[in-house]
């Protein structure tokens, strides 16, 4: 079989905050490493609202690479003819925008999660990906892990039957008493809290459980019930409950999720269990390197269990850029890992527990209602 040249991929990137590092850091991972030869990845552009940014994060990531362009503005990287696609490392409630403008200027998309502010934004983008035949993504990096792909196929393989009932939970102490209020996890203007920053990975389980479970047929939850608990520093949820009920089209199962961002992670953060087994992911449930299945004999006692372990160079965050980069050279808008209908389910559902938890963003913050 002929092989494929390798689809160098040439990225803008969009921010010089912690997490642009953290993803550039794993985009200049050799893919041989982790036994990709189809697509290599490139850093072309920077853009920060201070140039100087741009270049001191082209020193600390890039190697001090001059031939990296470097703005003090995010339209140079929009505008940058030697850019593929754009990836967004601002906070939540500036995603909309970020991608907005990318989308505009032509730029297939990698946008942070969660993908936009509120479910009626990302509608928006969607449809102007549509028309501008762009890819977009959301950024959510644990779909595209090994581990990710290996427990779906299991769950998919039937061996353990129809999922029942189902926990994920991502917590972390973020030490708000001493965070500045204006700081991204509590002022609300930033989309502050935990649900936002944290809810996206228990949905990302409930979705690759229950929602992309065969016996659900693409199915959304038919309810959503979710409370919050706020911290008085800024009003903004420090911890965060949902449920999500799929009974619309064969499946019985129920998803309980939780966030907390003043307590450490539970241990497993994710257990799914099934008729006839049951499979515990590890903490932490964003970058999970362990997962067991117990697999039940007729009288429900387990007879069987296996652990599987998961190594690789980088941090985890590479792989979702090598389904960016085969999503666009193969002309698709959107991945069928984490395609646009799991990003709105995801959006309708935060909307859904913010509206019943009584988290009201100021007058602004969203641009689309
Ligand atoms: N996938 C993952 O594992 C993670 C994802 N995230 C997501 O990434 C996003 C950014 O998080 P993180 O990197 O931790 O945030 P940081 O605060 O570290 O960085 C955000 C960057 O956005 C830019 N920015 C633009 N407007 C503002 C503003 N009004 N206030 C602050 N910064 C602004 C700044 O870059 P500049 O000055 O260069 O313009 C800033 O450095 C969030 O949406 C979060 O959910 C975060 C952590 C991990
Ligand atoms: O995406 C994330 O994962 C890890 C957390 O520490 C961080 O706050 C969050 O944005």
């Amino acid at each position: 079989m002929a092989s494929l040249k390798p689809l160098e991929f040439k990225w803008g990137i969009i921010a010089t905050g912690r997490i642009s590092g953290d993803f550039v850091k794993d985009l200049l991972v050799d893919p041989k490493t982790r036994d990709v030869h189809d697509v290599t990845h490139k850093v072309v552009a920077v853009g920060s609202r201070s140039v100087d940014s741009a270049h001191k994060f082209i020193d600390r990531y890039i190697g001090g690479d001059k031939s990296v362009n470097a703005y003090g503005s995010y339209q140079g990287v929009y505008s940058d003819p030697t850019v593929d696609a754009i990836y967004i490392g601002t906070p939540h409630t500036h995603h909309y925008e970020n991608a907005r403008d990318g989308i505009l200027a032509g730029k297939h998309v990698l946008c942070e999660k969660p993908a936009t502010s509120n479910a009626a934004e990302l509608r928006a983008l969607l449809q102007l990906a549509q028309e501008h035949k762009v890819f977009f993504m959301e950024a959510l990096w644990t779909r595209f892990q090994p581990l990710t792909r290996e427990v779906r196929k299991i769950a998919d393989s039937g061996v353990l039957g129809e999922p029942v009932l189902m926990h994920a939970d991502l917590a972390f102490d973020a030490d708000i008493e001493n965070l500045p209020t204006t700081h991204r996890m509590l002022d609300p203007k930033l989309g502050g809290g935990a649900l936002l920053d944290l809810g996206p990975y228990p949905m990302i389980w409930a979705i690759v459980g229950l929602y992309e479970h065969p016996s659900n047929s693409g199915a959304g939850p038919s309810s959503i019930s979710g409370a919050m608990v706020k911290t008085p520093i800024t009003g903004v949820d420090s911890a965060t409950s949902w449920t999500l009920t799929f009974a619309k089209s064969g499946m019985q199962a129920q998803a309980n999720l939780s966030v907390s961002m003043v307590i450490p992670s539970n241990e497993p953060g994710v257990t799914i269990r099934y008729r006839k087994g049951v499979i515990k992911v590890a903490s932490p449930i964003f970058c999970p390197k362990s997962f067991t299945v117990e697999y039940f004999d007729d009288s429900g006692k387990v007879w069987k269990e296996e652990k599987r372990n998961y190594e690789y160079v980088g941090s985890g965050w590479h792989f979702q850029a090598d389904e960016v980069a085969r999503c666009v050279r193969e002309g698709k808008l959107q991945s069928g890992l984490w395609g646009w209908d799991k990003s709105l389910l995801e959006m309708e559902t935060f909307d859904e527990v913010r509206k019943q938890g009584g988290y009201v963003f100021p007058p602004g913050v969203e641009k689309v209602v």
